[in-house]
């Protein structure tokens, strides 16, 4: 069908006023933006019951993705509105940032539409990356106490959107050591990308979205994410059967090497000359994109980070260095 690129504006999860990208059909306006790649498509998932995601896949895709959004007038000043207003233009910014940064195109460097349910589930405390087939993302609504809309907060979006780059390259299995670093990449890109797009930035995972009524805590902390739970040494990686092997529990310890390559610090004993958020970025990414496999382990991480520094600033650079400094600090060989 023809596109029609139209401008609209909305308010989001926060209150703050956004300009959109949409597309017009006749009278009626869709979160369709025409402007990136095959296009970023915003769903309304009208909060049907939220076990669909155990059930089984002819049954989700009965549910998924929902309806595309739309609006007849381009204003999306709704309380309703604000998750997809939101989820469509932090879905438009992680799209600005992998292409500005690494020139990459889309989550699988061809364009892919970026596809994302908002208003998943009941009161669903989550947000998520539905790989093949579905490959679009989803946002719960949260508790309103715990949680805001999950897609109000840009490093959320930022960690998804990074799960499909990771399934489109290492594809690391979502299970303990190289489900932990799945989850890591996601939480580092999340942070690289907010800084990159200047959104309050910081090393923390969530801080806009969870507990509105306590200021100054997250889910996460890369920089000290034993602050909120985690281990920071690979001596207290937690060995158990929940969240696919302490997914979101391991992942603090790459989240940890990654914070000190970025910053420098002392850990552990050990003194790590940082690099910088820009080269530290550049390192992940090239293990991510070209070394890492499936069912990587930490160490091989290790080496992929060795092997990228290598290749990007030579073999007796500062960088490399810095690398076994900074996975040295957090105990892993
Ligand atoms: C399909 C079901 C969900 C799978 C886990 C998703 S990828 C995930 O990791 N979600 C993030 C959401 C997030 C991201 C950044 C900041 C805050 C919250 C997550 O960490 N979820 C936690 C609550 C979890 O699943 O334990
Ligand atoms: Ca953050
Ligand atoms: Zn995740």
């Amino acid at each position: 069908s023809f596109k029609v690129d139209s401008t609209g504006t909305g308010t989001g999860v926060l209150g703050d006023e956004k300009i959109l990208n949409t597309d017009q059909q006749g009278n009626t306006f869709f979160l369709q933006d025409n402007t990136r790649g095959d296009g970023i498509f915003t769903y309304d998932g009208e909060n049907v019951s939220q076990n669909i995601l155990n059930r089984p896949l002819r049954v989700i895709m009965r549910y998924l993705p929902g309806t595309l959004w739309s609006d007849a007038d381009n204003v999306l000043n709704d309380s309703y509105d604000a998750a997809a207003v939101d989820a469509h233009y932090y879905a438009g910014l992680v799209y600005d940032y992998y292409l500005e940064t690494f020139n990459r195109d889309s989550f699988d460097n061809q364009g892919a539409a970026i596809k994302s349910t908002v208003h998943f589930g009941q009161n669903y405390q989550n947000a998520g990356w539905l790989g093949e087939p579905l490959n679009q993302m989803m946002y719960g609504d949260g508790d309103g106490v715990e949680w805001l809309d999950f897609s109000g907060s840009f490093d959320v979006i930022a960690h998804e959107i990074t799960h499909a780059v990771t399934d489109k390259t290492a594809n690391l299995i979502y299970q303990d050591e190289s489900g932990a670093m799945n989850e890591a990449m996601s939480d580092i890109f999340g942070v690289l990308a907010e800084y990159w797009a200047g959104l309050d930035p910081d090393w923390l995972m969530g801080e806009d979205i969870y507990t509105p009524g306590i200021s100054g805590d997250a889910l996460r902390s890369l920089s000290d994410p034993t602050a909120l739970g985690q281990p920071d040494h690979y001596s207290d990686y937690l060995n158990t059967t929940a969240d696919h092997g302490g997914v979101h529990t391991n992942s603090g310890i790459i989240n940890k090497a990654a914070y000190l390559l970025s910053e420098g610090g002392n850990h552990s004993g050990v003194s790590v000359n940082g690099v910088g958020k820009d080269k530290m970025g550049d390192i992940f990414y090239r293990s991510l994109t070209q070394y890492l496999t499936e069912n990587a382990t930490f160490s091989q991480l290790r080496s992929a980070a060795i092997q990228s520094a290598t290749d990007l600033y030579g073999s007796n650079s500062s960088e490399v260095t810095s690398v076994q400094q900074a996975f040295d600090a957090v105990g892993i060989n």
